[in-house]
């Protein structure tokens, strides 16, 4: 089928880079539309086929619809509800006012049906709350799920393979999200642990910055590979006290998205990590504008491990070293010099 003549509509809220790659991804077998905060962004991706703001040297496509009017998002969702999908690309940081603003237009043109995923990863920092757990306490639209995996934007706005995991309750949500994003290059897996997926994408970030920090270091493959299993361990350790399945721990969006963000440059968390190793501030790196959502986590992290009784070393070395100003040397030793344990 054409995409002309496609009944499927997607609506992706947050035109930051990963918004961008998946809107982009919908064009496959979805009229898409990216809504902006900007009028200027959204007139450039419309006329000039990018985005200004973000990965702005990537071509979008042609197919690609973007606007900053709200009426013309809903309207868009009206013209096929029972075929649409919306995809909140936001980070966790704007969650809560991005659901409150929506879901209240969304209920008031009952339009409430229609499968929502998010792709946040992080705690809420004032209340410690899951992304699954915002959208709860602001609505009980029924269906919702959450996406997550190994997956850099860029990768995706250039058709590179991807492997992808939904998360829900709803057999809906899985299905709109395989029908829009399931393709020839981006493979889409379903799941039902909501609570294991968002902890290990949220976790993953943490042990990034904590690889960054080690390679900017030079302190070797073997230090890397070190921090990437015992770092899984510690998610495994939290994840599956707050609820997640043990094995979501060694899927895509655990494992996979670990190693993709704790050895790949492109990792903004891991960035982070890097840039720190080289001696800078992190009130520097985080002025730069960088969304490395590991950051405020770690500390959040750390104080639910704590409030749990979880031994969480890892984590709490990058917090000594993030927030109490530890050179990052010293809490490598004091990390290398606990003593000698069991494995498993
Ligand atoms: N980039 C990636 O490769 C991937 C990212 N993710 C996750 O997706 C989420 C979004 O990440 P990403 O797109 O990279 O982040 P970016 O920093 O690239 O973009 C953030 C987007 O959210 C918008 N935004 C920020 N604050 C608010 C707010 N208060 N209200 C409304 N909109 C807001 C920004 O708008 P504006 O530009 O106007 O500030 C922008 O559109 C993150 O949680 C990230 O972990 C998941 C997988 C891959
Ligand atoms: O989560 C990501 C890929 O799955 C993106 O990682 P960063 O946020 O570290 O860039």
């Amino acid at each position: 089928m054409t995409i002309a003549k496609s009944p499927l509509r997607t609506l992706v809220i947050g035109a930051g880079s990963w918004g961008t790659a998946l809107a982009t991804a919908a064009t496959r077998h979805s009229h898409s539309l990216l809504f902006c905060r900007h009028p200027d962004q959204a007139l450039t991706i419309e006329k000039h086929h990018y985005n200004p703001r973000y990965l702005s040297d990537l071509l979008l496509p042609l197919t690609l619809h973007a606007t900053s009017d709200i009426s013309v998002a809903i309207h868009h969702l009206q013209q096929a509800p029972q075929q649409s999908l919306i995809i909140l690309g936001v980070p966790v940081i704007a969650m809560r006012e991005t659901c409150q603003q929506w879901f209240t237009l969304l209920q008031q043109a009952q339009l409430e049906h229609i499968p929502i995923i998010w792709t946040c990863k992080g705690f809420e920092q004032s209340t410690g709350a899951l992304p699954h757990e915002i959208i709860h306490q602001v609505s009980h639209f029924p269906h919702t799920g959450v996406l997550s995996g190994p997956s850099f934007a860029k990768e995706v706005i250039q058709h590179l393979p991807v492997a992808l995991t939904v998360a829900s309750h709803s057999y809906l949500v899985q299905q709109r999200t395989t029908d829009i994003l399931h393709n020839s290059f981006c493979r889409i897996y379903h799941s039902q642990d909501i609570i294991g997926v968002e902890v290990g994408g949220a976790l993953k970030n943490i042990i990034a910055i904590a690889c960054g920090i080690a390679d900017g270091l030079q302190l070797g493959n073997n230090a890397r590979a070190a921090l990437i299993t015992r770092g899984l361990v510690e998610i495994t350790r939290l994840g599956s006290t707050m609820g997640g399945d043990p094995s979501t721990f060694i899927g895509l969006t655990g494992l996979g998205d670990l190693v993709l963000t704790a050895t790949g440059d492109l990792s903004r968390n891991r960035q982070v990590g890097l840039a720190i190793a080289q001696g800078k501030t992190l009130q520097a790196i985080m002025d730069s504008g960088i969304t490395a959502e590991g950051v405020r986590c770690a500390r959040d992290t750390l104080a639910r491990a704590t409030h749990l009784g979880i031994e969480m070393p890892i984590t709490q070395a990058i917090c000594r070293v993030l927030f109490e100003g530890i050179p990052p040397k010293e809490a490598v030793q004091q990390l290398l010099m606990r003593e000698a344990k069991q494995e498993i």
